[in-house]
């Protein structure tokens, strides 16, 4: 946030050369400190009073699983209310991408469409907080997340923070959950929520608002991103992937033989990994593929070759025998590939220097682990996501199924070494 939205002010993107959309006819909610109090229309019950619940059924996900109910699964209320804040997320996220592919923003000269990411990061983190707040009913909140509200506070974001304010009141008001309205101030308090560090002890959610930035700028893929730490470990995830096919991507290329789009995967710890469309469809399980022999996989990589070494990878792939092209593609949408057996394995391998964040792998590695795979580092180190926002990995990260995991670790560890000992360009 605070290297994004200081390059907001431009009136340069679609949404801030529209007219602002009409206000919506609610009261505001007061301020607050700490936990966001979000204050229901026409009432000032504070947040987890029963008065609260919406009265009308959600059109999306149902939360209302009940945290600890005999006979449910571990976190199955965390896990429910996750996926409702993810769903409502990537309803904002879907608009304004439509908004975006609609305008003239990517051949503007100034080309600013990080203008306009600004305004979904934010709205999404908003989203995600105020509906992880509405339904988990018990313990204290935590999130660890990207966004911050440091540079939407000065007085020359005045006119974004509105544009963000009425968008997210737009998302609820359109989703019907939840009778609420969020004033600007609700706005920077709630985003404020993701300013946890995380760490070994306690419950911590972490938030990724929109994964593969580059990828929802370019209309390609994209994801939110949000799991829940508890005592260090990863026990659930929750992966929205609004452009990915819900049906397996066929042909590796990124299209697919089914026509429904939007794909929602999820996994608990011990209780395998799943998928279902964005609304709600009923959830199917999923396992990464059975390949064995390296001739017949496919590897994942990230589209945007500044975000890994796609010689480094070649490499990796042709000392392993594989024969496909990689398919690159954005966001953590290749950890719900994987996870479902879409493709065999995934590399990443960042450029020198780069750390790399827990909000960019945690539900990916846990879809992925639920789903029967394993995600290591170049190493064959289990990730550890106890140690605050950042990831501490040696070399890169690969994630690929158990029969794999031998010989790739050892393609991987020739070709980091072969690479180290050739020569320097000049
Ligand atoms: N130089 C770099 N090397 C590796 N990853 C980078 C990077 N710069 C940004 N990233 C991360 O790569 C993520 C996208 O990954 P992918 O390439 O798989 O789509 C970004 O997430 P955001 O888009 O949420 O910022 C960002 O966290
Ligand atoms: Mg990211």
């Amino acid at each position: 946030m605070a290297s994004r939205v200081g390059l907001l002010l431009a009136p340069s993107s679609s949404l801030a050369r529209n007219p602002p959309r009409a206000r919506l006819p609610y009261p505001l909610p007061s301020h607050h400190l700490g936990r966001p109090t979000y204050r229901r229309f026409a009432s000032s019950a504070p947040l987890r009073s029963p008065l609260w619940w919406p009265r009308q059924a959600p059109p999306l996900f149902s939360a209302r699983a009940m945290s600890g109910s005999a006979g449910s699964p571990p976190y199955a209320a965390e896990l429910a209310a996750a996926k409702k804040a993810v769903a409502l997320a990537a309803r904002l996220c879907q608009t304004v991408q439509q908004e975006i592919l609609q305008s003239d923003i990517q051949s503007k000269a100034d080309k600013s469409p990080v203008t306009v990411a600004d305004y979904v990061h934010v709205g999404s983190q908003v989203l995600v907080s105020l509906a992880l707040n509405m339904e988990v009913t018990s313990g204290s909140f935590s999130m660890v997340a990207e966004e911050d509200s440091e540079d939407l506070r000065k007085d020359s974001a005045e006119e974004i923070l509105e544009h963000i304010t009425d968008l997210v009141n737009e998302t609820l008001a359109e989703d019907g959950s939840y009778n609420i309205t969020l004033s600007k101030e609700g706005i920077l308090s709630a985003i404020d929520t993701g300013k946890s560090e995380g760490g070994p002890s306690g419950r911590h959610w972490v938030l990724d608002p929109i994964d593969g930035t580059k990828g929802f700028l370019r209309g390609g893929q994209y994801a939110i991103a949000l799991a829940l730490l508890d005592e260090g470990k990863v026990v659930l995830g929750v992966l929205g992937c609004p452009n990915l096919p819900l049906a397996s991507i066929s042909n590796l290329n990124g299209s697919s033989c089914g026509d429904q789009m939007g794909a929602l995967f999820s996994a608990t710890v011990g209780c395998g990994a799943e998928v279902e469309s964005l609304e709600g469809s009923p959830p199917q399980k999923i396992s990464v593929c059975t390949i064995d022999n390296p001739v017949n996989a496919s590897f994942f990589e990230s589209y945007e070759g500044a975000h890994t070494m796609h010689d480094l990878t070649g490499s990796i792939a042709e000392k392993l025998g594989v024969q496909a092209p990689p398919v690159r593609i954005d966001s953590q949408a290749k950890y719900g590939a994987l996870a479902r057996g879409d493709g065999a394995i995934y590399l990443r391998f960042p450029h020198k220097g780069y750390k790399e964040k827990i909000w960019d792998h945690a539900a990916g590695a846990i879809v992925v682990t639920e789903a029967g795979g394993v995600v290591t580092d170049a190493s064959g180190n289990d990730l550890d996501f106890s140690k605050g926002r950042f990831l501490d990995v040696d070399t890169g990260i690969i994630a690929t199924n158990k029969q794999l995991m031998p010989s790739l670790l050892k393609s991987v560890q020739e070709a980091i070494k072969e690479k180290s000992q050739a020569p320097s360009p000049l």
